[in-house]
């Protein structure tokens, strides 16, 4: 198998077929909806929160929201719904988390987006969570993850999930590479490219974006959506602290599984940083919006699929494995 990352590739321009680059359309399907730009804030607690999984769907982009206040979800799924807007939350694999799935059928508030948010996601605790799922909520399009092979993929799919999250270990803040020695940090386009050959439904390229290029180089590899967390931390919307050092203003943005996360250094695999402050997520979003529509126009096409066939070339390897 060929290794690479993002920063490993570049895209080959084909003849343009638009006049202006505000042709191209970057909408995306996901479980039946049609949104805005295939990207999600990461379900992480500085990364989104009520406010703005409401706001996001209100102008019509997904969200997931994260798993770490659990007693709220329920009533989270009521609001959204009241407001007649999607619901999509995420959920962990523990007995309580059944409860919920439990609640939520008999209450008959049903999800419309559901997201099993795990680090190991290729393991029989995530399989069975989608057979519960499956059995009591079969109207929720179900995300698995996370895992990092093609036979994460399969499992997870033949299980039932409607859609896999790639990644295991290349996201920002993570250590999981440092601390564990496993992952696909370092490699993750690669791993995309490499699960999505074996998938027969959505793939979710999770972690290791850092510019909006990158999109782009993901969906070239197979992925539907990309689940994004450093690049949407920055935000006046963003949960995060709002701290000021030497003048600069920042954001903090911490791992679902760092200290500061879990309130206790146990199986610690994520850490805290500080991403530079960018004002309104809005703005972000709306460059986001041109780079992609530019990205589509140096593809030759008017829309994502476009990129699905674009040529590539690998520039350089930064994967020395350990020379
Ligand atoms: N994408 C990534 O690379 C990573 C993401 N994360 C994020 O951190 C958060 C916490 O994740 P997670 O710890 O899975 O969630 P939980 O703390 O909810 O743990 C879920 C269950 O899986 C078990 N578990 C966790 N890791 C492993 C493992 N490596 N092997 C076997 N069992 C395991 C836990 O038990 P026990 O704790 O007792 O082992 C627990 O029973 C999530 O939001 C996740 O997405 C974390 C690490 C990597
Ligand atoms: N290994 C860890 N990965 C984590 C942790 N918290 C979140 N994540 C993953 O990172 C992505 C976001 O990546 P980014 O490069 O866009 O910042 C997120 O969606 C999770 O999959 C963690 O504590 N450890």
């Amino acid at each position: 198998m060929e290794v690479f990352d993002y920063d490993d590739v570049q895209l080959i321009p084909n003849k343009c077929v638009v006049q202006s680059r505000s042709e191209c359309q970057t909408t995306c399907e996901l479980g039946g909806r049609r949104f805005k730009l295939p990207v999600v804030p990461a379900n992480m607690q500085t990364v989104i929160n009520e406010d703005l999984a409401v706001s996001l769907a209100q102008h019509g982009y997904f969200y997931v929201m994260h798993r770490f206040q659990p007693e709220k979800r329920l009533g989270f799924v009521q609001h959204m719904q009241q407001q007649q807007l999607f619901a999509s939350i995420s959920v962990g694999v523990k007995p309580a988390e059944y409860e919920l799935i439990d609640q939520l059928a008999q209450q008959q508030l049903i999800p419309e987006y559901i997201t099993i948010d795990i680090a190991h996601g290729y393991s029989d605790a995530v399989i069975d969570m989608i057979r519960h799922i499956k059995k009591k909520l079969p109207q929720s399009f179900l995300i698995a993850g996370n895992v990092g092979t093609p036979e994460g993929v399969r499992a997870l799919e033949n299980a039932g999930a409607d859609a896999t999250k790639v990644g295991i270990g290349p996201g920002k803040a993570c250590i999981t590479k440092i601390k564990t020695g496993f992952g696909t940090g370092g490699w993750q386009l690669a791993a995309i490219r490499y699960c999505a050959k074996a998938a027969q439904k959505p793939i979710v390229a999770d972690g290791g974006i850092r510019t909006d290029g990158d999109i782009a180089k993901s969906l070239r590899f197979g992925a539907t959506l990309c689940m994004i967390g450093s690049l949407f931390a920055g935000h006046e919307e963003s949960p995060g602290k709002k701290v000021e050092q030497d003048g600069q203003q920042y954001k903090e943005y911490f791992g679902s599984a760092s200290e500061y996360q879990k309130g206790a250094y146990h199986n610690v695999e994520g850490k805290k940083l500080l991403v530079p402050y960018k004002g309104s997520i809005y703005n972000t979003l709306q460059e986001m919006q041109e780079d992609l529509q530019s990205s589509i126009s140096y593809a030759g096409g008017r829309d994502l699929r476009a990129l699905k066939t674009v040529d590539y070339v690998i520039l350089k390897n930064t994967i020395y494995n350990g020379d």
